[in-house]
């Protein structure tokens, strides 16, 4: 049996709402939580196998999306708050305690800086966005996967309306593309 690809995928996948508009986003500390304020729906949410996401226990995908930097605001316990690695793309903002990521931001120069990514199934509503595309399956196998077993995880997406991809999906590569595409310009000028 493939194990659970994650709770938001495994039983059907709930389309959202379109015209939610955000909530709140809680750490799993049993008190004080760490509580996030989204004034937005997410966008380009997706399953992620990448080692970096944060995955709930037992998951072998995270469940990521965007939202605007100025619409995510810290409401609550922003002093459990630390960056993981402060080296990374994306900084990942995570509770010291309980380890859950809160949102991460991209300080650099990027295709999607601007945007934080965040894990809705953290909020106790419904209505966000529903993943659109599996992404970094292949990398599931960087962290122990059984190569052996990677059909029946791209199928199991297949069957539940997801397209796989082992980096993002065509829309966002072409984004990160013409990103480059202006930069090279940009700097051939000089
Ligand atoms: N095989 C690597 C891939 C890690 C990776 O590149 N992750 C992506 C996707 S995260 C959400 O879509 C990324 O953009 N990372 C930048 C960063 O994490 O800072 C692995 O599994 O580690
Ligand atoms: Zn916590
Ligand atoms: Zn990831």
């Amino acid at each position: 049996m493939t194990p659970s690809l994650h709770p938001l995928i495994d039983n059907g996948i709930k389309k959202g709402d379109p015209n939610f508009a955000g909530g709140k986003l809680y750490c799993h500390c049993p008190s004080n939580k760490i509580e996030v304020t989204l004034g937005s729906n997410v966008q380009f949410n997706h399953a992620c196998g990448c080692s970096k996401c944060w995955k709930p226990k037992g998951a072998l995908f995270s469940v990521v999306g965007v939202v605007p930097v100025d619409k995510v605001s810290v409401t609550a316990n922003k002093q459990k708050l630390h960056v993981i690695d402060p080296n990374a793309t994306i900084q990942r903002n995570a509770c010291k305690e309980c380890g859950v990521h809160l949102f991460g931001r991209i300080h650099v120069d990027h295709a999607f800086k601007g945007l934080d990514f965040v894990h809705t199934e953290l909020s106790d509503k419904s209505g966000w966005q529903e993943p659109q595309f599996a992404g970094f399956v292949s990398s599931i196998i960087e962290q122990g996967f059984d190569p052996a077993q990677m059909d029946s995880v791209r199928q199991k997406f297949k069957k539940e309306g997801l397209e796989t991809y082992d980096v993002l999906n065509p829309a966002l590569m072409d984004a990160i593309a013409t990103f480059t595409a202006q930069k090279n310009k940009a700097s051939s000028k000089l």
